[in-house]
């Protein structure tokens, strides 16, 4: 994207009453500075006693000197009340296309469909919705400090223009070289923002990593491997960062020497070439060195643009991207499972050349409980996740009653699946509040009723019962008190099919007999379908389906 590409999509996101406030407040401070300068001249010219020697384009008002310094406070007065607001706008602005971005950013990446979602890495998704969209938020105060630096420039040589044209031309010339001086160093800070951006991406991929390792890291004692790992991806951090501060460091002192350089040539204009009066000289001299900071201003916000704003391209392509994947709208009735869920001569592939289900045809009577057995990478879960909706196959269909899926129907149908992976998920909070989470509103006797369907009565005994605080992801219990805590949790929505992912290999014998006679006790209200390699699970099944690289094993 060009630098007016990203400025504009940036602004297209705000808010355009914002943008339109901004802009005036923008331009009001900027002419009330303008005029007071150009004020100057007859109060000086008072002051000197005479008037300016050279004629002016503007005829001097006929008023005396206490009027003269009124108006001056005034404009001073209406240019700090205006920057007052036009503070806070540029804060709301930001704020908002901050907000905008990330909430845009999550929403794209909540609705996009799950095999899309399986191909993303997820350090590059923390990473941007996290950092680079606060970088993008630092780009977008930058953008409105180049507005409010604009029109002050223009504002300043306006005034200019009005007390020497000559001097004014000369000086705004010789501005926008040293701007056009600056454009290689621009380039430079968006190369290097682009840099940043890709190293916050491996920063957060090797931090999550990191901690979501820890026990193994400990238990195989890698811990300064680890964080010598993370200690490289600082240093490749620091070292984009260092790059951009030179690089806004020598801005600067070429600012300086070259604002030193126009100052005494503007000072030889005016004097030995032009003669101008005092009157004429004072006022373009105060009107210089007020421009000189801002030009600097100028200077810092373009390359903070510069290095920032790959940030908002990063996250406008990120969303691009995602709202390509996005799922259709679910279906308005969810379909439901009376009599038989059929994966019908089904096919998928995920990565070319190895195919993960080839023609499956199957039939899982509604109220059964069919176990899915087979080796790794044999295709179970991806025969589980056809089954909940959560993808669709490449040829073949899935149908429920008899009614095919299609992208509208599945994500509708998804209302009717409830899915417990290996790893019980629980939030932190109350055991209520994790169940409640699947169903908001739920009442009391709904809760009880979940919890006891899924053999998870224990609950009742803790200190605090139903609202006992589970902790951070409900350490405080064993795997398998938590897996029947996130069993009842999907039970919540009273689904026609739960779909269990190897979800008692890693509980104890005691909890897998308990979530076993569970699901037994379910036969003929719900259909289940669990992924189980040994165990209860299988000899408790009414069915047991083996899979074998992509097929259903005749055995
Ligand atoms: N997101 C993905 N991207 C690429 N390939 C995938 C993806 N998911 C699964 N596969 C591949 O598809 C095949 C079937 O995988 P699947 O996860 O369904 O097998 P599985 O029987 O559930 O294995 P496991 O018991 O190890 O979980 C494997 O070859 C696997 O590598």
């Amino acid at each position: 994207m060009t630098f007016d590409g990203t400025l504009k999509a940036m602004f297209a996101i705000a808010s355009r009453r914002q943008a339109a406030a901004l802009a005036i407040l923008s331009l009001i401070t900027a002419a009330s500075e303008g005029l007071g300068f150009v004020l100057l001249v007859p109060i000086i010219a008072l002051f000197a006693g005479s008037g300016p020697a050279m004629p002016l384009p503007f005829a001097l008002p006929d008023m005396p000197l206490s009027a003269m310094l009124a108006m001056f406070v005034l404009l001073v007065a209406v240019r700090a009340v205006a920057e007052i607001a036009r503070r806070l706008v540029a804060q709301d602005l930001r704020a908002g296309l901050v907000d905008s971005l990330r909430m845009r950013a999550v929403k794209a990446l909540l609705g996009a469909n799950w095999r899309w979602t399986m191909t993303q890495r997820r350090g590059a998704s923390e990473a941007l919705i996290i950092t680079n969209i606060d970088r993008a938020g630092y780009a977008a105060e930058m953008a409105t400090a180049l507005v409010r630096l604009a029109f002050a420039l223009v504002a300043l040589v306006a005034a200019a223009m009005v007390v020497s044209p000559a001097a004014a031309l000369t000086g705004g010339a010789a501005g926008g070289l040293v701007l056009l001086l600056y454009r290689p160093l621009t380039r430079r800070a968006r190369a290097l923002g682009n840099a940043l951006s890709r190293t916050y991406d491996s920063l957060h991929e090797r931090l999550g990593e990191t901690l979501g390792a820890m026990r193994i890291i400990k238990s195989l004692g890698r811990e300064g491997e680890a964080a010598k790992a993370l200690s490289d991806e600082l240093r490749g951090l620091r070292r984009a960062e260092r790059g951009y501060v030179r690089d806004a460091a020598i801005g600067h002192a070429a600012l300086q020497i070259g604002g030193a350089l126009v100052a005494a040539c503007l000072a030889w204009l005016a004097l030995a070439w032009l003669g101008l009066p005092l009157s004429i000289v004072l006022p373009l001299a105060a009107i210089f060195v007020r421009a000189l900071p801002l030009l600097g201003e100028a200077q810092v916000a373009m390359q903070g643009w510069s290095h920032a704003s790959p940030a908002i391209e990063d996250a406008l392509a990120m969303i691009e991207r995602a709202g390509a994947a996005a799922e259709p709208e679910a279906a308005t009735r969810a379909p439901r499972l009376t009599r038989r869920l059929s994966f019908e001569s089904v096919s998928l592939t995920h990565r070319p050349g190895r195919t993960a289900l080839m023609e499956v045809s199957l039939d899982i009577e509604a109220g059964t409980m069919v176990a899915l057995t087979g080796r790794s990478g044999a295709g179970k879960s991806t025969l589980a996740d056809l089954a909940s909706g959560l993808i669709g196959p490449d040829a073949g269909a899935v149908s429920i009653d008899g009614t095919r899926l299609d992208a509208a129907s599945r994500r509708a149908w998804r209302e009717r699946v409830a899915y417990v992976q290996q790893e019980p998920l629980l939030f932190s909070g109350t055991v209520r509040q994790n169940l409640l989470w699947a169903r908001p509103g739920a009442d009391e006797a709904q809760v009880k009723r979940a919890l006891e369907e899924a053999a998870a009565q224990f609950v009742f005994s803790l200190p605090e019962g139903i609202d006992c605080d589970l902790g951070e992801g409900g350490r405080a219990l064993s795997g398998g008190e938590r897996q029947r805590i996130a069993l009842a949790r999907a039970l919540m929505r009273d689904p026609d099919l739960i779909v269990l992912d190897e979800a008692t290999s890693a509980v104890d014998s005691e909890s897998e007999q308990a979530i076993a006679a569970a699901l037994h006790s379910m036969t003929g209200k719900r259909t289940v379908l669990a992924i189980a390699h040994r165990g209860l699970l299988t000899e408790i099944a009414d069915r047991v389906v083996r899979i074998d690289r992509g097929r259903i094993a005749t055995d």
